[in-house]
């Protein structure tokens, strides 16, 4: 499984469409992310793309096959998904929440093969939670859960991993981190990973593809080409904020 197609998606709720005509390819490997404005709509496309909200219109595949094809479970071992304030029972370890990303692939005693703790440990280690494992959700602060969320999806061991703004409430240092984190998985385990974000400097010096929605438009290019035409330049309506290209930096004049 390597890419994730959209073809004329359209999204939106019951009496209004945002976006139409969306046409994109996301590929295993690359990290993109998805920009624009608060209520342009982000979320609305990643729970779109992820299977959470009916799509207005449109197709989506995988390789070659539509998702409408797939089963509950087919779904679940090939795309992950985390979003905002999900709703958890917060007296679940860290263990506990990571490991019901194997539920696809556990039988219906919830038994974890030896493989299957492999896995987790591994990636409690790669997300920086194995300290954590024995705490509950809870007792942890945001960034840390923002990682046990992200270390579930790595676990559920999908191609594609979507993300809704997982660098919200974390400071600088933790943002870094957690971006080449995102960046890593996607180079080491060839993973396709689309996340939201408000973090523009971060985005487009650590991404490779973007992905914006601006004023009825759609953009979704590599971060170089993207900045090579202009895209940021008048990203804001204000001339109070300007994009220095060399720097891949907003200034505030
Ligand atoms: N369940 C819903 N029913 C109807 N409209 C909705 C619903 N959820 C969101 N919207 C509207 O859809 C638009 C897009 O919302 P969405 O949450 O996708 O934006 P966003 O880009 O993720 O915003 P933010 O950056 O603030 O999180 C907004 O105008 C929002 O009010």
């Amino acid at each position: 499984m390597n890419v994730f197609k959209a073809q004329d998606l359209a999204i939106g709720y019951k009496d209004k469409t945002l976006f139409s005509n969306l046409n994109f390819e996301l590929r295993t490997g690359i990290l993109t992310s998805l920009l624009g404005s608060n209520g342009i709509g982000k979320s609305t496309l990643l729970k779109s793309i992820s299977g959470l909200l009916d799509k207005k219109s449109g197709q989506l595949f995988v390789d070659d096959k539509n998702t409408d094809a797939l089963s509950f479970a087919e779904f679940a071992k090939i795309i992950s998904v985390v979003l905002t304030n999900e709703n958890v029972n917060k007296e679940l370890t860290v263990y506990e929440l990571v490991k019901l990303g194997r539920q696809p692939y556990t039988n219906w005693l919830d038994q974890l093969t030896p493989q299957d703790e492999i896995l987790i440990d591994k990636t409690l280690i790669n997300c920086e939670i194995t300290d954590l494992k024995e705490r509950k959700l809870l007792q942890l602060s945001d960034g840390q859960l923002q990682r046990t969320f992200i270390a579930r999806a790595v676990v559920q061991d999908t191609p594609f991993i979507f993300l809704d703004e997982p660098s919200t409430h974390l400071d600088l240092y933790h943002k870094v981190r957690l971006f080449k984190l995102l960046k890593k998985l996607c180079i080491e385990n060839n993973k396709c990973i689309l996340f939201s974000t408000h973090d523009l400097d971060l985005a487009l010096q650590l991404s490779d593809e973007i992905m914006l929605l601006k004023d009825n438009h759609f953009y979704h290019n590599t971060t170089e080409n993207l900045i090579n035409r202009g895209v940021f330049d008048r990203f804001f309506d204000t001339d109070d904020i300007v994009f220095d290209k060399e720097r891949k930096q907003f200034l505030i004049l």
